[in-house]
């Protein structure tokens, strides 16, 4: 646009984006200071694009008769948190459900992204069709409250696993490569591409957790409060962004507590909830006339979402039944006066006719309105409150442009598949193949473990400290006879030092990982089993160097027999007691949270070190405790050591005193009740229970990730 008054004084919009970017302020006086015989040219910033999003259909929720009932108490009381509650969510619409806290909004948007399914009764349709759960969570994401990051990755890393997870191969890199860029760029975190995750602020981390659903675009976004502990310039860009998404043709649905009057006029439709019922359902504009018509006269100057809530919590008395009974819960459409027709019945309509006309031509209503918005809002950039204006406008244009190329451009393909098939359909649950998805978690939870500080170089710095401190302690006692017994306690104490460092650390880190693996798995990332035999195996190669490292010292140190396959022997022993402890971490870490794991995992060992066969030799245990011996992986362990620095008609050891009753290794073995016993009897008990574990472990995070819904 070419501006030929010379007295009206323009500046390009690139500038002030440059002069953002740089952290300069633009003086409008300084502005105006300039020669008037120079023409300036407003050069509207180039929108920045998301044309490289996969193009998905518009999608349009309706749901009826809503129920939600959970059991309390002994008795099992029944307790009714969704009340029969009816809606639509149309798709290009910013929806916010909104209510007093307990009113059921967490709860309305868990059943609506599939999240909770169980004590759910009613129906919910898309574009007119029974809801297909599967392919519904396909075509949807769902945000939590609490962003679930990874820390220990930087924002560029974490947005190229979730396109490397999300996109399929199909996709090539260099297209993976310009949906980030684009992303980043929209979203306003090009900036902080290299910054790690642990170090954005509260509305960059809500901003990354968008950015990162979004690369597959879905159609359906559901938001828990994403403006919780935000300012209330970061709220208003956050809102401004799902709004700008919203307009992409995305359906847009958020629960938000309780507005303020600039982010409450930027919803297109609210759904307010009270006592599990609807008390309000339609667009932002009309709400004040509705209250107006049962006699609620919002007061001037008050905010209308906050009137709402007072009037919902009964401030102005009760109130709620008679919203409840004029709304129908849910089912009166207030715009047209009338009640919706029933969801299933757009099914005899032409699908077409629908999608064209509810969601496609609304667009384009949208795309004009806010073109004119973008075009005016470009002039207050003199004004002072320019910058963040300058931002939400351009993630405007961006969207208004992808529905312009793209969304429509495919509309009549997609309406069809869409309503023809219910949900277009495809065999695969993910986009990547399990491999893809094993490969790709592998490496990333190899990134975290080197980032890790304590996982890493504390485990390390702790074997070796302690690889020394034992081996001087039990320094060359490993070929005196005079010493067994003290050889023996070095013995198990290696166990008992393995054990715990490799139980703990699991069950400290692994609950931990529980947040992001729900989200990432529940938005369709990964399956568990790639997720589990990524975790399973990627923490294997760390332990097992720290545990050479450990026993490579104190073997040396301790003077052990220095025969290659007693110490092959001893190693292998060590290592496994290693992983089965690591797997009784997976175990615990799987099935209780930290709290309670650190206090049961080293309570239910004791069993276990007991009947090690150390405290107390194999025939002196009652025969019916003798049980626990077989169940005891440390008896194992220990016995394998035991074996490999005695067994094996090891040579006499040496003596400097007058009677050494264990100068014969076979003495030892026999005083331990181990002569029969067998090495490999030993590890291959171990590998079982090391399997049995590990199979148990997946089991149990199976459970935790259904119950936790
Ligand atoms: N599993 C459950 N057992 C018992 N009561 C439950 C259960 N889940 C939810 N509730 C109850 O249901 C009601 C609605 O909970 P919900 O979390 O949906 O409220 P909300 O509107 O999101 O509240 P807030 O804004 O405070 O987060 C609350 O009274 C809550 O105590």
């Amino acid at each position: 646009m070419t501006v030929n008054d010379e007295s009206v004084v323009v500046v390009p919009l690139d500038e002030l984006t440059a002069a953002k970017q740089d952290g300069r302020l633009i003086d409008p006086m300084s502005v105006i200071r300039r020669p008037s015989s120079v023409k300036v040219t407003i050069t509207p910033c180039q929108p920045k694009t998301l044309s490289h999003l996969p193009k998905r259909p518009p999608v349009d929720i309706a749901f009826s008769d809503l129920m939600y009932t959970v059991t309390e108490g002994a008795k099992s009381t029944p307790k009714n948190i969704l009340k029969s509650v009816s809606g639509r969510l149309k798709s290009g619409e910013l929806t916010a459900i909104m209510g007093p806290s307990g009113a059921g909004k967490s709860t309305l948007l868990n059943i609506l992204t599939g999240y909770k399914c169980s004590g759910v009764k009613g129906s919910i349709t898309i574009n007119g069709h029974e809801r297909n759960l599967s392919q519904f969570r396909k075509l949807s994401c769902y945000i939590m409250q609490d962003n679930q990051l990874h820390a220990n990755l930087s924002v560029e890393e974490a947005m190229h696993v979730a396109t490397s997870l999300k996109l399929g191969s199909d996709i090539s890199e260099d297209s993976k490569y310009q949906v980030i860029q684009e992303i980043l760029e929209t979203l306003g975190l090009q900036e902080h591409r290299r910054t790690m995750t642990s170090n954005l602020s509260g509305g960059q981390k809500k901003r990354l957790s968008i950015a990162l659903e979004l690369v597959n675009n879905p159609p359906i976004m559901f938001f828990d409060e994403p403006t919780s502990g935000l300012d209330s310039s970061s709220c208003f860009q956050c809102i401004s962004l799902l709004k700008s998404l919203s307009r992409g043709g995305r359906t847009i649905i958020c629960t938000i507590h309780q507005p303020s009057a600039r982010l409450f006029e930027m919803f297109d439709h609210l759904y307010t909830l009270a006592e599990g019922q609807c008390v309000y359902q339609g667009s932002t504009k009309q709400l004040v006339p509705f209250l107006g018509t049962l006699g609620l006269e919002c007061p001037s100057y008050h905010n209308p979402a906050s009137y709402l809530i007072e009037v919902s919590c009964g401030e102005y008395g009760d109130n709620v039944r008679k919203l409840v009974t004029a709304i129908d819960n849910g089912k009166y459409d207030i715009q047209v006066g009338k009640p919706f027709p029933p969801a299933k019945a757009l099914n005899n309509v032409n699908p077409k006719d629908i999608v064209k006309s509810s969601n496609l031509s609304s667009n384009f209503i949208e795309v004009d309105k806010l073109s004119k918005s973008v075009d005016s809002d470009s002039l207050l950039q003199y004004s002072g409150n320019q910058f963040s204006k300058l931002d939400d406008d351009s993630i405007i244009n961006s969207e208004l442009s992808s529905i312009k190329t793209g969304n429509l451009n495919n509309a009549d393909e997609a309406t069809d598949t869409l309503l023809k098939n219910g949900l277009p359909s495809s065999q695969q649950r993910y986009a990547t193949s399990e491999f893809v998805q094993f490969w790709i978690v592998l490496k990333r939870t190899l990134l975290f473990s080197r980032r890790d500080w304590t996982l890493m170089y504390l485990r390390l710095f702790a074997h070796i400290l302690v690889g020394f401190l034992i081996g001087s302690l039990y320094y060359d006692i490993g070929n005196d006879g005079a010493k067994v017994l003290s050889n023996l306690g070095f013995l198990f104490f290696n166990m008992l030092f393995l054990m715990y460092t490799s139980m703990t650390i699991t069950i400290l880190s692994f609950p931990l990982e529980l947040p992001v693996l729900i989200k990432e798995n529940f938005n369709r990332w990964y399956s568990l089993r790639s997720y589990y035999l990524a975790i399973t195996l990627s923490d294997i190669p760390f332990q097992a160097i720290f545990c050479v490292m450990y026993v490579s010292i104190v073997y040396y140190m301790t003077s052990q027999p220095l025969e290659m396959f007693r110490f092959g022997m001893f190693l292998s022993a060590c290592l496994l007691i290693s992983f089965v402890a690591q797997s009784v971490g997976l175990v615990v870490g799987a099935a209780m949270n930290v709290q309670n794991g650190v206090f049961l995992a080293p309570v239910m060992s004791v069993p276990f070190l007991l009947f090690s066969g150390f405290f107390v030799s194999f025939d002196a245990i009652p025969i019916y405790l003798r049980w626990i011996t077989y169940l005891s992986y440390i008896r194992y362990g220990f016995e394998g050591t035991a074996l490999a620095t005695y067994g094996y008609e090891r040579e006499i050891l040496k003596c400097h005193q007058v009677y050494c009753h264990f100068k014969k290794p076979l003495t030892t073995l026999r005083e331990l009740d181990m002569t029969t016993a067998s090495f490999t009897l030993d590890i291959g008990a171990l590998i079982v229970i090391f399997f049995v574990l590990r199979v148990s472990a997946f089991i149990f995070l199976r459970w935790k990730l259904k119950s936790s819904r």
